[in-house]
């Protein structure tokens, strides 16, 4: 195998090797080292996912500690979720031999890396540093994999003593640091970030404590919530971090297809099933097969299938439009509804025996008007997303404006708060987001009946502004050329309806 990058590292790439060392030497969070290891092997390798495994002391094996990914940042999964045997036999190569294992074009290699999550692309590179000194009390594999092809050998030569010095300092950690109080039943409670499980509320808590317990079972989970409470986050963050989290996670709302076609799409078809069935064509629970399926408004979910998706949860089989037999898939089912299922069951529009078949185990997710103290905490959150989406520099938060937000109602639950901190961070000239940027309905929806047709009028016109706006990315003359107005009617309707425009260069 070639060596390649950094045989003879670039001054940037020692920069930021030192950098790293030093974060990682003034690390005092233990728990945080292997996530700041897993960033510091993505960054410095530029892959996309890095992993670091760690030797479980019970002699299990490799235990996964944490995970970076470039897109998504950290996934604070904490040390417990273990591998399959191929992954094991990977990973124990490198570990049992010292020696770093490379390889370029996976998907013709004879290794199987199901083991590690999937990518928007395949994976073609894989890099396993073995993680060993005569002073670990533990030792580890970090894991780079990359969706291009190249050469990762040269970067094992700073990857492993930066791995080592990583280790180190988290044994010394844990010397100096009284024992953490045991959180019974929280071992597996997850709070990825990138997946949205922000909020230290009571309600928030007890979501996670669900979660993290049905995680890695097979229990087929129902998830109700109002409309944007996060079911569909939630279930990702089932499957990704659950045992199934290196297969496919797929999602179907059962609302947005006919009958007909939800059926072909669930199932899947043979050719000649009906006119225009020119090929077979696998259904959805085949492409989820040995993953996740998150069957979003099931409530929705026409009678007829009701009873087909019951025999695919009885039986693990499924049989596609025009096949003469059926053949077994294992798919870990996800419900997900904001409507009452139990009601419509004594309504007659849900059948029973399938409602108790998926509500195997209920998750309820809290609307975020129960769900205290969060809105703060998401609200940040998402500014600060919305800032790095930008290019900006992260704004910061007036009280007041805090304050307001989290005396609103939300209907629409975080998907309302996000859309609305988004706008504010766009609005938000001078890095400190105001009342005036938040834009909150000033009238309450009994107050907005008596309104007249033109302070509604100019509601909905002012809504539709600042979505223009919002798209556009601020620019006016973009927007105004979008919505057909010359730019200096553009201008006039936003100061008379209010709408905050401060100097944005080059604009106003
Ligand atoms: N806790 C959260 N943190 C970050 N984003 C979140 C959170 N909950 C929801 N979101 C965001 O809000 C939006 C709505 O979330 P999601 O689609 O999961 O809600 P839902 O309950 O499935 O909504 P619906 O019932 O309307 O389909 C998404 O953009 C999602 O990323």
């Amino acid at each position: 195998m070639m060596r390649a990058a950094p045989l003879s590292p670039s001054p940037d790439y020692t920069e930021q090797l030192v950098q790293w060392l030093l974060r990682l030497g003034l690390d005092s969070d233990r728990a945080s080292v292997p996530g700041n290891l897993a960033q510091a092997a993505v960054q410095l390798s530029q892959c996309t996912l890095s992993q670091v495994y760690l030797s479980d002391e019970a002699g299990h094996g490799l235990l996964l500690a944490a995970e970076y990914r470039r897109e998504e940042g950290p996934w604070d999964i904490g040390v417990g979720t273990g591998v399959d045997q191929q992954g094991q036999q990977l990973l124990q190569f490198a570990l049992e031999h010292q020696r770093p294992l490379s390889i370029r074009g996976l998907q013709d290699s004879i290794y199987d890396t199901a083991f590690i999550p999937r990518g928007l692309a395949p994976w073609q590179s894989l890099l396993c540093v073995p993680i060993t000194h005569q002073h670990l009390p533990a030792r580890g594999v970090l894991l780079c994999v990359t969706e291009h092809s190249r050469d990762l050998l040269g970067y094992a030569t700073t990857l492993g003593p930066l791995g080592a010095f990583a280790l180190r300092q988290r044994a010394l950690l844990q010397d100096a640091s009284p024992p953490s109080p045991a959180r019974p039943g929280l071992a597996r409670v997850l709070r990825p970030a990138g997946l949205g499980l922000i909020g230290n509320s009571a309600a928030m808590d007890e979501t996670c404590r669900l979660i993290g317990k049905v995680l890695d079972s097979t229990y087929t989970v129902l998830l109700r919530g109002e409309t944007g409470t996060g079911k569909e986050v939630v279930a990702r963050a089932i499957h990704a971090m659950g045992p199934r989290r290196s297969r496919a996670f797929v999602v179907q709302n059962c609302a947005a297809f006919p009958e007909g076609l939800l059926e072909s799409e669930l199932f899947g078809y043979r050719k000649g099933a009906f006119t225009g069935a020119d090929r077979d064509r696998p259904g959805l629970f085949d492409t989820a097969d040995g993953g996740t399926l998150l069957l979003d408004e099931i409530g929705d979910m026409p009678m007829s299938l009701q009873a087909k998706l019951l025999r695919v949860l009885q039986e693990g089989e499924i049989r596609p439009l025009g096949a003469s037999t059926a053949h077994k898939v294992n798919v870990r089912i996800i419900a997900a509804t904001h409507r009452d299922l139990g009601a419509m069951v004594a309504q007659g529009s849900f059948r029973e025996d399938l409602y108790y078949r998926l509500a195997q185990f209920p998750i309820e997710l809290p609307a975020l008007r129960q769900r205290e103290g969060d809105v703060r905490a998401l609200a940040r959150h998402f500014a600060g997303k919305a800032c790095a989406a930008q290019g900006r520099a992260p704004v910061s938060w007036s009280n007041q404006a805090l304050d307001q937000l989290s005396s609103h109602s939300f209907p629409g639950n975080v998907r309302e708060l996000k859309c609305l901190v988004e706008r504010a961070v766009l609005l938000c000239d001078d890095g400190v987001i105001l009342p005036q940027h938040l834009l909150l309905p000033l009238a309450s929806p009994a107050q907005a009946s008596d309104a007249t047709l033109r302070q509604r009028l100019e509601r909905v016109e002012r809504g539709l502004l600042i979505d223009c706006l919002h798209k556009n990315r601020g620019n006016r003359t973009r927007t105004a050329r979008e919505l057909g107005v010359a730019r200096r009617t553009l201008l006039y309707r936003l100061a008379r309806l209010n709408i905050p425009c401060g100097d944005v260069k080059g604009e106003c």
